[in-house]
Order: structure tokens, then C-alpha cells, then sequence
């Protein structure tokens, strides 16, 4: 199968690009041939490539940046991902796109379904909620996957954040009042293989639609950094703690939700798609990126 997938060095675009999948072909476009910000060749660039299924993964997903760049986040994230929609549209292939948590407010106490209201409190929530809306209206064959917290060795990340940060001190101050489910690019990129290949050759509309993404099991920001330092501690010895701290204590200029948990009880009952513990794939990726030479991470 032939797979086109926007984005040529974010994390999810690494990810499907590393995976040994038999029979997958994995087509990154992105800059300079593809610009989400003039997205007037859209169409044209990827009828091209011939590809069976489309990826929409490419994203302003600076969320603080977002707040006062709010143009090109909407022009990205909403009409972007809208003119992948319809590219794909064209050639009557289905579109696999990537949304976010950040969708939902934060104020339930439970996890989020899929038919909960949402309610974004940022820019770059607000926009990707809008690029949800595009993608849906531009292409029937649509599957929209919220994701949350992603991580990887590739791009830039919390986990990647927190490794650089213990290199210089010894305690780390994170929030512990924000929850939610981190998420590794390498099982967002299995997932999005399998339901490609279902949804290459079942064309029931139960398959469409949204569907939630994320690592099993739940944390908050502080508890997943210690976890990572724990690791890193275990594999070299140093030791640096992390301090909890109330979102209060940590300005940023967007807001996040403090519970963007999201239940993925759908995904596994459409497409019989799960995910893996969070802790388990954290841990394969910190121990990549401490066997890593510096240069490479
Ligand atoms: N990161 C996260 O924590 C989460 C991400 N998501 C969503 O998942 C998807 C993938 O995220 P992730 O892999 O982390 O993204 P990254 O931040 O790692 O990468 C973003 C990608 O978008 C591309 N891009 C940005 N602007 C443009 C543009 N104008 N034209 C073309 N391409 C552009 C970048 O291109 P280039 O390679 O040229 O830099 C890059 O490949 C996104 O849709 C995101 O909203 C959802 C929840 C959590
Ligand atoms: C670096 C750092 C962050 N924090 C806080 C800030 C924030 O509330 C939280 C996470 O910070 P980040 O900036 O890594 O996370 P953030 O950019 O909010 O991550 C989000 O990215 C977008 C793209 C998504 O779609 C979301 O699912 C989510 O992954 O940790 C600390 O408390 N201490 C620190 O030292
Ligand atoms: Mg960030």
C-alpha cells in the first residue's frame, strides 16, 4: 500500500517512515514541494504520488507560539489539513488525520469519548478543532484520530525536553495537575498502518468518523517526568528529581486542559486497535535516546 503522508521531519512522519511494515510504502511530502500556507498545489503534489491512502499529519503544533501567530495556525491547521481533505477527495482515497486532546476544555472528571462536547481553550486547540471540521466536509472517506502528549526520538518533545533538562540540573519543576495519556509516535504510526489497511478494503461507514489515540493507562506531566528520569537514572546513574508544581506556578501563554484523557474504547471496538501501556513505550524510547550519540539526538 501506498501511503502519502504530510510532514517530512515531524515526529509521526519519522515514525511511519521507520516503520519495517511489509508492503507499506511510506511517501513523505512536505516542504518546500508542499506548503500548508499556500496550499493552492495541493492537489496536483499528491495526485502525483499515486497514493492509495493519505496521512494529513503535518501541523502548527507550537501551542504557545500559536496564541500569537494565530493566522498561520488557522491557515495550517484549518485550511491546511482542509486542502489535504480534498486532495485526497479527488482521487476518491480516504484521509487519515491527526488531531489532538486539546480539543476538550479539561473540566470533565472523567475520561474523554469521542461524543463529548469539546470546548478548546487555545489557539492551537481551536484550530486543530477547526481542521477536524475542514477535513470531515472535504472528504467523507475521513477517520480523524485524536491523539495526546506524543513522543519519540524524533522532532522535539517532553521527553527529549526532560533528558536535555537533567543534563544541567538536579531537580526539575513540572506541573502535576494537568492529566492525560502520553502517546509514542512508533504506536500512533503501527495503528495508523493497521486501520489504512482496513480501511483500504472496507468501505463501512462505521470505520469513519473520530476516533481516540493514545498510550494506555494515564498520568500527569510530573509523574511522566519522573518516570523518564527514573530511567535515565537507572541506565547512567545520575540522579535528578522533579518537583510537582500547580499550572499556576508554570505561566505559559496558552492554556491547556487539565484532564485531556482520552478513552480509546472505540478504536478498539471498530478496528480492534490498542495501544500500549505508556510506561512501557516511554521506556523504549528514553533507552533509545541515552544509547543514542548526542549528535544524532
Ligand atoms: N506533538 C504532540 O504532542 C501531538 C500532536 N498531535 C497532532 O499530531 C500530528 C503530528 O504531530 P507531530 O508529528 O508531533 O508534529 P511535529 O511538530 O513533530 O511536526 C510538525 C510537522 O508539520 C510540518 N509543517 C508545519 N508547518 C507546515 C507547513 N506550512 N507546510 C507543510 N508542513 C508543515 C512540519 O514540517 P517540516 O518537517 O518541514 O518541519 C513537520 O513535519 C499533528 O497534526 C499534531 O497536531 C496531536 C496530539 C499531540
Ligand atoms: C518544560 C516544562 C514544561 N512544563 C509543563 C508545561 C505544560 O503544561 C506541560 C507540557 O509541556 P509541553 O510544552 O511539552 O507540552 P505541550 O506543548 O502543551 O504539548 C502538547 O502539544 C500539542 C501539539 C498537543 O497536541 C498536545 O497533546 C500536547 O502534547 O509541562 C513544566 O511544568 N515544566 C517544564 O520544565
Ligand atoms: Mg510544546
Amino acid at each position: 500500500m501506498r501511503i502519502a503522508v504530510t510532514g517530512k521531519s515531524g515526529q509521526v512522519t519519522s515514525a511511519l517512515q521507520a516503520l519495517k511494515a511489509p508492503d507499506i510504502q511510506v511517501i513523505a511530502i512536505g516542504r518546500p514541494e508542499l506548503d500548508l500556507l499556500a496550499p493552492s498545489m495541493v492537489g496536483e503534489t499528491i495526485a502525483k504520488l499515486k497514493p492509495e491512502i493519505v496521512v494529513s499529519s503535518a501541523a502548527y503544533t507550537a501551542v504557545d507560539k500559536a496564541e500569537s501567530d494565530e493566522a498561520a495556525a488557522f491557515a495550517i491547521n484549518r485550511d491546511g489539513a482542509g486542502a489535504i481533505a480534498a486532495a485526497a477527495a479527488e482521487l476518491s482515497i480516504p484521509v487519515i488525520h491527526l488531531s489532538t486532546d486539546y480539543v476538550f476544555d479539561g473540566d470533565k472528571l472523567e475520561r474523554y469519548v469521542e461524543s463529548d462536547p469539546v470546548g478548546p481553550v487555545s489557539v492551537y486547540g481551536r484550530s486543530k478543532l477547526e481542521g477536524e471540521y475542514a477535513v470531515a466536509a472535504a472528504n467523507e472517506k475521513h477517520v480523524i484520530l485524536r491523539t495526546a502528549w506524543v513522543y519519540s526520538t524524533f522532532g522535539h518533545n517532553f521527553v527529549k525536553t526532560m533528558l536535555r533538562l537533567a543534563e544541567t540540573r538536579d531537580e526539575l519543576s513540572v506541573v502535576s495537575d494537568q492529566l492525560g495519556c502520553p502517546t509514542s509516535a512508533n504506536d500512533i504510526a503501527e495503528a495508523i498502518v493497521n486501520i489504512a489497511a482496513r480501511l483500504s478494503k472496507d468501505s463501512s461507514p462505521d470505520l469513519r468518523g473520530v476516533f481516540h489515540l493514545a498510550g494506555s493507562g494515564e498520568t500527569n506531566w510530573a509523574e511522566f517526568a519522573r518516570y523518564i528520569l527514573s530511567i535515565l537514572e537507572e541506565k547512567t546513574g545520575r540522579r535528578v528529581t522533579v518537583r510537582d508544581i500547580a499550572t499556576a506556578d508554570y505561566p505559559t501563554a496558552a492554556k491547556r486542559p487539565a484532564n485531556s484523557r482520552l478513552c480509546c474504547d472505540k478504536l478498539k471496538r471498530l478496528y480492534g486497535v490498542s495501544m500500549p501501556e505508556w510506561q512501557v513505550s516511554t521506556r523504549a524510547v528514553v533507552t533509545k535516546l541515552l544509547e543514542e550519540p548526542k549528535e544524532a539526538v
